[in-house]
């Protein structure tokens, strides 16, 4: 992928959503940099530029280590906190408040992150934490709270979070 459609990758994802464009710009811009020692020095000012614009100012921390899939989708965007070793798949949707990260672990360690899948759409304040697999085409609903992996073609709600429509019992996660 040349650089300018590496940068612009989640453009038509954000369709009339200028937030959204900019800062998946800006995000695409550091994941480049990041890839090369040459540009991490030069542009070091872009880099800390970054950090206080994007993450201190706007609160939206897509730290530049993260690896995301093209077109993401970034709605409203406050408040939105993703740890750098989550791996998000393609065309995912990402709303204000969501948090993805991980958790400290009885033995004081602190567990992976989440590994999220294609086509995964995020409701507004979900919060999906610790080492746990979400599938392809997953609807994660508004305040979820998950920590149990997630399969494919499914809709989760609630807290903690379970399979929408299933029947009570099948729809635990495992
Ligand atoms: C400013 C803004 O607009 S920001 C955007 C905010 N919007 C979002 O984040 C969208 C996230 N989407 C959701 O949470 C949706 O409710 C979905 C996708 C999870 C489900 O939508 P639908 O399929 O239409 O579900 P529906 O409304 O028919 O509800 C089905 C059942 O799930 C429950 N349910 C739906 N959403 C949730 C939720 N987020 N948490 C807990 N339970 C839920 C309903 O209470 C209902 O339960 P019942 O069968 O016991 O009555
Ligand atoms: N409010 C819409 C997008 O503007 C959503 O979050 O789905």
């Amino acid at each position: 992928m040349g650089i300018i459609s590496y940068l612009f990758q989640d453009r038509a994802a954000n369709r009339g959503n200028f937030k959204g464009q900019l800062v998946m710009f800006l995000f695409r811009l550091v994941q480049y940099i990041n890839r090369y020692t040459v540009l991490k020095i030069v542009c070091f000012p872009y880099l800390m530029w970054y950090r206080f614009f994007v993450e201190w100012r706007l609160g939206i921390e897509l730290p530049r280590k993260l690896t995301i899939g093209k077109g993401l989708a970034l709605y409203h965007g406050q408040a939105l906190v993703v740890n750098l070793r989550v791996v998000m798949g393609d065309n995912c949707v990402l709303r204000n408040g969501v948090t993805i990260g991980h958790k400290k672990l009885a033995d004081g360690t602190m567990s992976g992150s989440p590994k999220i899948g294609n086509n995964v759409d995020i409701g507004a304040n979900a919060s999906i934490i610790g080492d746990i697999t979400i599938g392809d085409n997953v609807t994660i609903g508004a305040g979820a709270v998950v920590v149990k992996d997630v399969p494919s073609n499914c809709v989760v709600v609630g807290n903690p979070a379970r399979i929408l429509g299933a029947a009570v019992g099948s729809g635990s996660l495992q």
